[in-house]
């Protein structure tokens, strides 16, 4: 249902005729919303708003062809970050061509493939306005080091590179594929999925650090959600700095020998605990096919695929 980006969902100009600018579409959309619910009955068996207000997306708390149009109207660059280092190049291929089906289509999307082996980087057709640009990166002997060098790498060459090339910003896991949309309802300053292992468990039984002596330790009483890092995203700049600030701060746990539960997945949480993301992002963007898909999964966007993690990382499984 990908909207057309000349289709005009609601008025382009304020009464004195002057452009709308980003925030008043959003405002309108707001607005918009509100009428539709009229009509139309909510999500009553989930959460759609957190409790500092921020929106929590799950398929029908919005509407795509809406949404969409509105985004499509300041026509963002999307720069999505991947890494595929080792033999997780094999993955490349199902996540690029599932992303073009259904990832931000009709959107300005550049895919940024992290590699130690360019010449296994797979020929996939792309949309218009869509792009691959490769960003070489050394081996490495330990599936950790990959994981945790992402932030470094990230940190380097969004500092170096996309900063100049990209409005938003996406980090994902490469094993993984599309089967739903992923459309402009993700978009927002910053946007974080929830586990799909922990939404409907207590904060304590959350997986955070919990070692004081690591930067990324949370004490039992804290949280609001556990958040994976296999997708999460948000304006260019406020991403670079929590891809920086998760790079830096496992920077100071390696000089303290230590290295955090999850690694920078646990930096991720602790940073996401005190600066709230704007807007939460259901297990529908980021399921399993490990996992049964239970009711309140209307739609599984992205899946992660089973995998042979002794076979696949270069020291092993978990
Ligand atoms: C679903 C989920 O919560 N995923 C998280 C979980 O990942 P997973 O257990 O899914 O880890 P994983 O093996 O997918 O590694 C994360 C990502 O690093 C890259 N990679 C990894 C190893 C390698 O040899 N080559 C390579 O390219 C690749 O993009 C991969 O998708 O735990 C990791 C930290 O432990 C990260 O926090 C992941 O985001
Ligand atoms: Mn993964």
């Amino acid at each position: 249902m990908a909207a057309s980006g000349t289709s005009s969902p609601c008025l382009c100009l304020t009464h004195d005729g002057s452009r709308m600018n980003s925030d008043m579409y959003l405002n309108v959309y707001v607005c918009i919303q509100d009428v539709f619910s009229l009509f139309s009955p909510r999500r009553t068996d989930v959460n759609s708003v957190t409790n500092w207000n921020a929106p929590l997306v799950w398929e029908g708390t919005f509407d795509p062809v809406v949404i969409d149009a509105i985004y499509k109207k300041m026509d963002p660059r999307v720069a999505v970050v991947v890494f595929a280092v080792g033999k997780y190049t094999r993955f490349l291929k199902g996540f690029l061509e599932t992303g073009e089906k259904h990832f931000l289509v009709d959107f300005r999307v550049t895919y940024y493939i992290f590699t130690d082996n360019e010449k296994d980087v797979p020929k996939v057709e792309l949309g218009k306005g869509r792009k691959i640009s490769v960003v070489t990166v050394p081996s490495a002997n330990r599936w950790q080091d990959v994981v945790l060098g992402r932030m470094k790498w990230a940190t380097i060459t969004i500092d170096k590179q996309i900063r100049h090339e990209a409005d938003y910003l996406f980090m994902m896991d490469i094993d993984s594929v599309f089967h739903g949309r992923f459309g402009a309802e993700s978009l927002s300053q910053l946007s974080a999925v929830l586990h799909r292992g922990y939404y409907k468990t207590t904060r304590e039984k959350f997986p955070y650090e919990r070692r004081a002596k690591s930067r990324a330790y949370i004490p039992l009483d804290e949280g609001d959600y556990y958040y994976t890092a296999a997708v999460w995203g948000g304006y260019l700049e406020d991403m670079y700095k929590l891809v920086r600030y998760c790079y830096e701060e496992s920077e100071v746990d390696a000089k303290n020998g230590i290295e955090a539960a999850w690694q920078e997945e646990s930096h991720l949480n602790k940073y996401l605990l005190y600066n709230k993301p704007t807007k939460v992002l259901s297990p529908e963007y980021l399921w399993s096919d490990y996992d049964k898909v239970p009711a309140d999964i209307k739609v599984v966007r992205i899946s992660q695929l089973i995998k042979d993690y002794k076979e696949v990382r270069p020291n092993g499984g978990n």
